[in-house]
C-alpha cells in the first residue's frame, strides 16, 4: 500500500456551535486521486480549509506527513477570489513561484521560463499581459491552474474546480489533473458531478457532515451510500449541540 500524505484522525470542524465536519477519520494515500462529494452544505469546503490550517479543529488531528506549506497547492472556490485586483495574467501565474523568490526578488530567468511554460500548459499563450479582470470565468480558472502548475506542489486540493466552467475548459483542466496524477502527486477535488467522479477519480470520499464512505469510487458511490448521504442531509439540524459521539462504525478508513 502507498504511504500516506495526509491523514485525519477524528476531525471535527465547527462554525461557532455548528459542526460542519464531524468525526472524520481516514487518509489520502501518496499519489491518490480523490473526488470529494456530498450534498450542499456537507462540509466539503470546510474540510479543505481545515487541511489548509485556515480553520481550527474542534476535535481530532490532521497530519500533513512531512509536507511544508509550499508543498500544498490549494484552489479555493471561485467566489472566494477577488478578481478586481489589478494584476496581469503573467504576474498572477508568477505568484505560483513564490517559494522560489525572496520578498522583493524577481523571478530568475529559469523561473520566467517556467511561468511561460505554465501559461502554455493551460492554453493561454498570448494572454500574459491581459488584466485578470478581463478574463472569462473559464480563462481565469486556467490562470489559477497555471499558478498551481508553477507552484509544483506534492498535494493539490481543488474546491469545485469545474463550477460554472464550459465543457472544453473542464476537459482541459481534467487533463491537467490527470497529468498531476501521472506525475505521482496526490490530488483531491471537491466535485459535484457524480458521473465525472465515476469516470475520472479512482478514489472517493463521500461526506454528509459525517463521513459516509471513503475508498474506491465504485464501492463508495453505491446507491445505498448516496441514499444515506441524502438522508443525512435531510436530517440536518443546524441548532444541534456541538458534538455527539459517533457510532463506532461511522469512522471510515481509506
Ligand atoms: N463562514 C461560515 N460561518 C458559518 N457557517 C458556515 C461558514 N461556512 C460554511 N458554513 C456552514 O457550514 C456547513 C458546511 O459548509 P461547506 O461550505 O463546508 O459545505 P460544502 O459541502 O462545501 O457545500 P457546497 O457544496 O454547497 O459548497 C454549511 O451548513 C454552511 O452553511
Amino acid at each position: 500500500m502507498n504511504a500516506t500524505v495526509l491523514s485525519l484522525q477524528d476531525v471535527t470542524v465547527a462554525y461557532g456551535r455548528h459542526p460542519a465536519v464531524h468525526h472524520l477519520s481516514g487518509a489520502f494515500a501518496s499519489g491518490s486521486l480523490t473526488g470529494i462529494v456530498g450534498p450542499n452544505g456537507a462540509g466539503k469546503s470546510t474540510l479543505l480549509k481545515a487541511v489548509m490550517g485556515q480553520l481550527p479543529l474542534s476535535t481530532g488531528r490532521i497530519r500533513r506527513e512531512g509536507l511544508r506549506p509550499a508543498d500544498i497547492g490549494y484552489l479555493p472556490q471561485a467566489a472566494e477570489i477577488d478578481r478586481s485586483f489589478p494584476i496581469s495574467v503573467g504576474d498572477m501565474v508568477a505568484l505560483g513561484a513564490w517559494r522560489h523568490v525572496g520578498l522583493f526578488g524577481g523571478l530568475t530567468r529559469q523561473g520566467t521560463e517556467a511561468a511561460r511554460a505554465a501559461v502554455a500548459a493551460v492554453g493561454l499563450e498570448g494572454f500574459e499581459r491581459r488584466p485578470i479582470a478581463e478574463l472569462s470565468t473559464g480563462q481565469f480558472q486556467r490562470v489559477l491552474f497555471a499558478r498551481l502548475v508553477l507552484q509544483d506542489p506534492k498535494l493539490v486540493l481543488l474546491d469545485e474546480p469545474f463550477a460554472s466552467i464550459d465543457a472544453r475548459t473542464t476537459a482541459d483542466l481534467l487533463a491537467i489533473i490527470h497529468r498531476w496524477h501521472g506525475e505521482g502527486r496526490t490530488v483531491a477535488a471537491v466535485v459535484h458531478d457524480i458521473a465525472q467522479v465515476r469516470e475520472y477519480f479512482p478514489q472517493t470520499l463521500l461526506i454528509a457532515r459525517e463521513p459516509v464512505a471513503w475508498g474506491p469510487t465504485a464501492d463508495v458511490l453505491s446507491t445505498e451510500n448516496l441514499r444515506q448521504a441524502r438522508a443525512m442531509a435531510e436530517a440536518w439540524d443546524d441548532d444541534a449541540a456541538l458534538c455527539r459521539a459517533p457510532e463506532p462504525d461511522r469512522a471510515v478508513a481509506a
